[in-house]
């Protein structure tokens, strides 16, 4: 609970995301590892916790979110991470790319284009901090990938024809994953598959692939973030390795803020 009883006082919350996503997981075990008895950690979403935290910001009031990197926030933001000296949120990690099983045999062009996706986080930030601006995020995949036709190339490189062809991708709304469900739409399309793109929680994500009503996310942060939705589907999905390496999650403060450790916050 809060010390004060009434309403929470901003001292004492981290403002999450949603609760299913894996860095919540990490927070409440940060939470008990260090001890940190009268904090509570606000669940809403990403788009809630950015808003708090432009909010927090412009007032130059203490904020501690839930982030992870690559992100625009860091660009828009003069903010640091905490120190995590017990690890609690893992090391540096990456996002794999699952596909359902068969779809090396419905759809093999698609196939080759997601098992070749690999791009580096500047390039994901070159997105993310467009779609931010307010370009819509299809245009912003549009652009990228204009802007960098060497890297898709090696993406498509051997793939065949979509022929309109159904390709199902699903992603759940953060705003690393926005950024390269689209540009991988796009490419799919690009290549002449008949791409739908589906919005869900992280949960639905993994059982849709699991189960096959969709084909592909590009989505999953291993190996300790998404480790337990990875457990419970991994039998039932193909892994096709990491399309991005060098991710990290963490608590999040401004410069401003003089706390440097989450030891800091006991
Ligand atoms: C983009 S977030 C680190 C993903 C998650 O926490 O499940």
């Amino acid at each position: 609970g809060n010390p004060s009883g009434v309403g929470a006082q901003t001292e004492y919350e981290i403002i999450g995301i949603e609760p299913g996503a894996g860095i919540m997981t990490q927070a409440r075990n940060a939470m008990k590892d260090y001890g940190l008895d009268n904090w509570q950690l606000v669940e809403g979403s990403s788009a809630a916790m950015v808003a708090e935290l432009k909010k927090a910001y412009d007032q130059k009031e203490l904020i501690i979110i839930t982030g992870w990197s690559p992100h625009w926030m860091f660009s828009s933001f003069d903010l640091k991470y905490l120190d995590d000296p017990n690890e609690t949120f893992g090391g540096s990690e990456e996002i794999h790319t699952i596909v359902r099983k068969g779809l090396d045999q419905d759809a093999p062009g698609a196939n080759t284009i997601l098992d070749q996706f690999f791009w580096e986080t500047i390039d994901m930030e070159e997105v993310m901090v467009q779609i931010e601006e307010g370009t819509d995020p299809a245009q912003a995949a549009e652009e990228w990938i204009a802007a960098h036709q060497d890297k898709v190339a090696q993406w498509t490189n051997g793939a065949q024809e979509g022929n309109g062809n159904p390709i199902k991708l699903v992603y759940v709304a953060w705003d690393t994953e926005i950024a390269s469900t689209h540009v991988i739409g796009k490419v799919l399309e690009q290549n002449g598959y008949n791409v739908t793109l589906s919005q869900v929680e992280v949960g639905p994500m993994f059982a849709s692939v699991a189960n096959g009503s969709a084909d592909a996310m590009v989505a999953a942060w291993l190996p300790s973030t998404h480790l337990e939705y990875y457990n419970t589907y991994k039998d039932d999905i193909v892994d096709f390795g990491p399309n991005l390496q060098g991710t990290k999650n963490g608590l999040v403060v401004p410069e401003y803020v003089d706390i440097d450790s989450i030891e800091d916050l006991k």
